[in-house]
């Protein structure tokens, strides 16, 4: 495939390795320097930029008709109006707050959790998530994905990054130099907790995710997600 890189910072440069490894060639690299660049001969996108730049650059890749795949954190709230986008414009379209199968493997175990705990009112879940000290936005996309799955199961309400009400989930942010990204789900009681954890132990595990969702959506219509491409159920 021939790879438009939009962002080319700590996840663009760790995707350009991998994705050259496995035969790909990289044909654009974008940076906040880059002004009206061209999608030309591009057979895919990923964008990794910015939380405020990420619209814009997949709206341009939709309506330029090449398809786009993000994993920029932090502008969710425009996640309708890009799979709106997205259907009007017949193209190709995959979000993923964590691309790593591990992080998709422990989004499946604590949904599963969550199920689970729902019949055990005794216990209060928390999110804890440290990362590096230059991420832009808090919570994680990682840590919000965890909680709206636990409120798709349980009668929590939403969440929030303040001491959490009875209805509400907690997460906590750390950032912490040179850590890539953990994420912990925590049920506590007055007797005892549950904990689920996942460690990134460096950037590899989101590179080699996304380059294989790239290679999964590169010749598709439609709005896909992680399940689709690692075919969970
Ligand atoms: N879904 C997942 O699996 C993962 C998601 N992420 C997310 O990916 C995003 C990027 O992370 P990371 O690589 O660590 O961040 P970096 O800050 O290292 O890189 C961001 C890049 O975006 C570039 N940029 C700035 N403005 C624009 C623009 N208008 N268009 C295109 N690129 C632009 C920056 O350019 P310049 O250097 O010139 O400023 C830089 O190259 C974050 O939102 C992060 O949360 C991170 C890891 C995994
Ligand atoms: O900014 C990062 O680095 C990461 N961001 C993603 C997130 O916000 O969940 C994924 C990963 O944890 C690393």
């Amino acid at each position: 495939m021939r790879i438009a890189l939009l962002g080319y910072g700590k996840m663009g440069k760790a995707i350009e390795t991998i994705a050259l490894e496995r035969g790909h060639s990289i044909m654009l690299k974008v940076s906040s320097a880059s002004e009206n660049f061209s999608l030309q001969n591009c057979d895919v996108a990923i964008d990794f930029s910015l939380p405020s730049s990420a619209v814009a650059n997949i709206s341009k890749c939709l309506e330029a008709g090449v398809p786009v795949i993000s994993g920029t954190t932090g502008w969710l709230d425009d996640y309708d109006d890009i799979v709106s986008l997205c259907n009007s414009k017949e193209g190709t379209f995959l979000y993923a707050s964590n691309f790593s199968l591990g992080v998709n493997i422990f989004f499946e175990l604590n949904k599963t959790l969550a199920k689970l705990m729902e019949k055990l009112p005794q216990y209060k879940v928390n999110i804890e998530e440290i990362h590096h000290t230059q991420k832009l936005d808090a919570p994680s996309g990682t840590a919000i994905t965890l909680a709206n799955d636990i409120i798709d199961e349980t009668n929590y309400e939403k969440w929030t990054l303040n001491t959490p009400k009875q209805n509400e989930i907690g997460i906590l942010a750390k950032r912490i130099e040179n850590v890539p990204g953990t994420h912990d789900v925590n049920y506590d009681s007055a007797v005892d907790s549950i904990q689920i954890k996942h460690t990134a132990h460096s950037r590899q595990g989101f590179a080699l995710g996304a380059v294989i969702a790239a290679e999964y959506v590169h010749d598709k219509k439609g709005v896909f997600t992680m399940k689709d491409v690692l075919n969970i159920s």
